[in-house]
């Protein structure tokens, strides 16, 4: 299973959740965000941490070649979309990064939101599914309604997303099976300002999970 830890802000944490095991840390390129780190951010929180762990690139409605620009001057492994962007856009994207990962965001309202998702399982690699907040697009600590979700199985990899911490993470993978999981204020003590004692027990609690 896949492991993200997301809105990595400091160079210690982030070195400290890879050696703990996650398999992939993400970066919030959101400037709105109280998570957002720039270029030379990621490159100093990336530089000491070993090649084999995903860095993702988390942006929300940015133009395809700004994107573009980015991922050539980072280790970035994969653009996370998390705003309106449209399967038309996503192609546009895959042209011009054809070996980065492409991740769509879909922030669920409801039933419908999900049942949409089959539009992007031609354009992107992987779906992530988040909680859906009328102010907020992501880190927003909301859970999904995990039963509704119990009949969602699409052809592609997915993660599920929002409000997963040490204490819900057993319940969320009982009911459900994504391909990966995604955490980002469940393990903070402030936006951006990650705990390591709540990492490390979401990670001894997702030990039973790691081969699904
Ligand atoms: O986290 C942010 O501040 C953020 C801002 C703008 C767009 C996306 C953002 N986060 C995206 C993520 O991948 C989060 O990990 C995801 O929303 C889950 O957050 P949480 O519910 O806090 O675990």
């Amino acid at each position: 299973m896949r492991i993200k830890i997301c809105g990595i802000t400091q160079p210690d944490q982030g070195q400290a959740i890879a050696n703990l095991g996650a398999t992939a840390l993400g970066f919030i390129l959101v400037p709105s965000s109280p998570r957002y780190v720039n270029i030379e951010q990621i490159h100093a929180i990336t530089a000491a941490i070993p090649d084999k762990i995903d860095f993702i690139g988390v942006f929300a409605d940015e133009q395809p070649e700004i994107i573009q620009q980015i991922i050539i001057k980072t280790p970035l492994t994969s653009v996370q979309l998390h705003g309106m962007e449209s399967p038309e856009y996503c192609q546009r994207l895959r042209q011009l990064l054809p070996d980065q990962e492409i991740i769509k965001a879909l922030r669920i309202k409801d039933r419908e939101s999900w049942q949409k998702s089959a539009i992007y399982f031609n354009s992107v690699d992987t779906l992530l599914l988040d909680a859906y907040h009328p102010q907020l697009l992501g880190g927003t600590g909301h859970t999904l309604d995990w039963q509704a979700l119990a009949s969602f199985l699409p052809p592609l990899p997915w993660f599920l997303a929002g409000g997963l911490n040490p204490d819900n993470i057993g319940e969320a993978l009982t009911r459900l099976h994504p391909q990966g999981i995604d955490v980002s204020s469940g393990v903070e003590r402030s936006p951006g300002d990650k705990d390591l004692k709540k990492v490390a027990l979401l990670l001894e609690r997702l030990q039973k999970f790691r081969d699904q």
